[in-house]
């Protein structure tokens, strides 16, 4: 078995890419990073330092890979089983167009084996978005075989995989904490799910969507916002602050009583899945930054994402959200001079006041109670 898998970063090498590998199918990286794309190819394995109580280091083998946007990516849609993807939720468009081409190929070689595509990103439902990018870019004649061959599987994926120390003079070199969690919505595959240790299927994938994204990352988004506040570099160190941590805890809890009203889980194990994230948040034997965790601040304050999502839960059932108000208070004051989106969120706010950007990017009423709420708290942080 053979899979095209996009995204050679953090995630790509040190988790999908990875459990593919293990899995005995040949993988094929498609990344725009030529330093990363010439080592693999140079050397066709790399090392994952696999980091905890017993840390252990893994060699990844039997892999290469190809540019992202060169006739190679065709050629191997045209051909290959398992298509992923681990690019980040703004790129997924980008290679919808190479992707369309692909399928365009695989049809007129006549290629009647099942292809399946799974994105692997934080978000909802991210393989049915790019679905949509890429019948977008795909002639009309070609939808229905699309439709009858090709399945687009989404998925939820969970492992913190921050970059590699500064410092490491491998461009493949990625550190990764021993948890992992890869769910997959098995009412989507076209053919059999392929056999992959690691990769769970469900037929409720949206209940382990919505766990994930607003459980671990609305507590490690607050995290990095509160701890680049306090002056915290890491993510360790922001979470072992008791002021940050009781915030993060509550705001966990208060978008878990979400959860628990909409997907019936059961509160012990909600509140046993909090405490485990919290673990995982102080793991010492991973460095990761603030800046990387509140990283594209647009994206997070988006209305789908996780902490506008929780907090329009909250209101929906009447719950409790000072802890998450307070976290998106602190998001709206995160700042890094390498993240076009933390310019532009800047910029929003000196042009438009923190009421109307807030609600912009959030999609909130501008004059509702919880935005002025929100802005109390964002001013009293100043
Ligand atoms: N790192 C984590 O802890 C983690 C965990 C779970 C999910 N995720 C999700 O995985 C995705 C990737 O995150 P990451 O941390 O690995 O980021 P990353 O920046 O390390 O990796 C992204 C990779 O995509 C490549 N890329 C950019 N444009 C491309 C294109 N057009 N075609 C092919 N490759 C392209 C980049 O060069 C880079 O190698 C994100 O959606 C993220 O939310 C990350
Ligand atoms: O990748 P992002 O920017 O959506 O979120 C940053 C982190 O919260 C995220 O990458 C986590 O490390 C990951 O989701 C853990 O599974």
């Amino acid at each position: 078995m053979k899979a095209l898998h996009f995204g050679a970063g953090n995630i790509g090498r040190g988790f999908i890419g990875k459990l593919l590998a293990d899995a005995g199918i040949e993988v094929v990286f498609a990344d725009v990073n030529q330093v990363v794309l010439d080592a693999l190819n140079a050397r066709h394995e790399y090392e994952v330092h696999v980091v905890g109580e017993q840390s252990r280091i893994e060699i990844v083998r039997n892999v290469s890979a190809v540019h992202s946007g060169s006739p190679d990516v065709t050629a191997l849609i045209a051909t290959v089983d398992l298509v992923t993807t681990a690019i980040g939720p703004q790129i997924l468009e980008r290679i919808a167009a190479g992707v369309a081409k692909g399928l365009i190929q695989r049809h007129d070689a006549g290629n009647a084996r099942p292809l399946n595509i799974i994105a692997c990103e934080n978000m909802v439902r991210g393989t049915s978005q790019l679905k949509q990018h890429v019948l977008n870019a795909l002639p009309e004649q070609y939808h229905d075989w699309v439709a009858q061959n090709v399945g687009f599987v989404d998925s939820a994926v969970d492992r913190i995989v921050p970059p590699a120390q500064a410092g490491s003079q491998d461009p493949l070199a990625v550190t990764v904490e021993t948890f992992s969690e890869w769910i997959v919505d098995k009412t989507q595959f076209k053919g059999e799910p392929p056999a992959i240790a690691g990769m769970e299927l469900t037929d409720n994938l949206m209940a382990f969507v919505e766990r994930k994204l607003f459980t671990l990352n609305t507590g490690h988004a607050i995290t990095a916002y509160l701890g680049q506040q306090a002056g915290h570099k890491t993510i360790r160190d922001a979470i072992l602050d008791p002021a940050i941590r009781q915030v993060v805890k509550g705001a966990m809890e208060e978008s878990g009583a979400v959860l628990i009203n909409r997907y019936g889980f059961d509160p012990e194990k909600h509140a046993a899945y909090i405490n485990k994230i919290l673990q995982r948040f102080e793991n010492p034997y991973l460095h990761d930054d603030v800046e990387r965790v509140g990283r594209q601040p647009l994206r997070k304050l988006s209305a789908g994402d996780r902490l506008i999502k929780p907090l329009r839960g909250t209101l929906e059932y009447g719950l409790r959200h000072d802890n998450l108000m307070k976290g998106i208070a602190a998001a709206m004051h995160y700042h890094s001079e390498q993240d076009p989106q933390a310019q532009e969120w800047a910029a929003l706010l000196e042009k438009s006041g923190p009421e109307a950007a807030l609600a912009q990017v959030s999609g909130l009423e501008k004059d509702s109670e919880v935005v002025e709420q929100v802005v109390t708290i964002y001013n009293a942080m100043q």
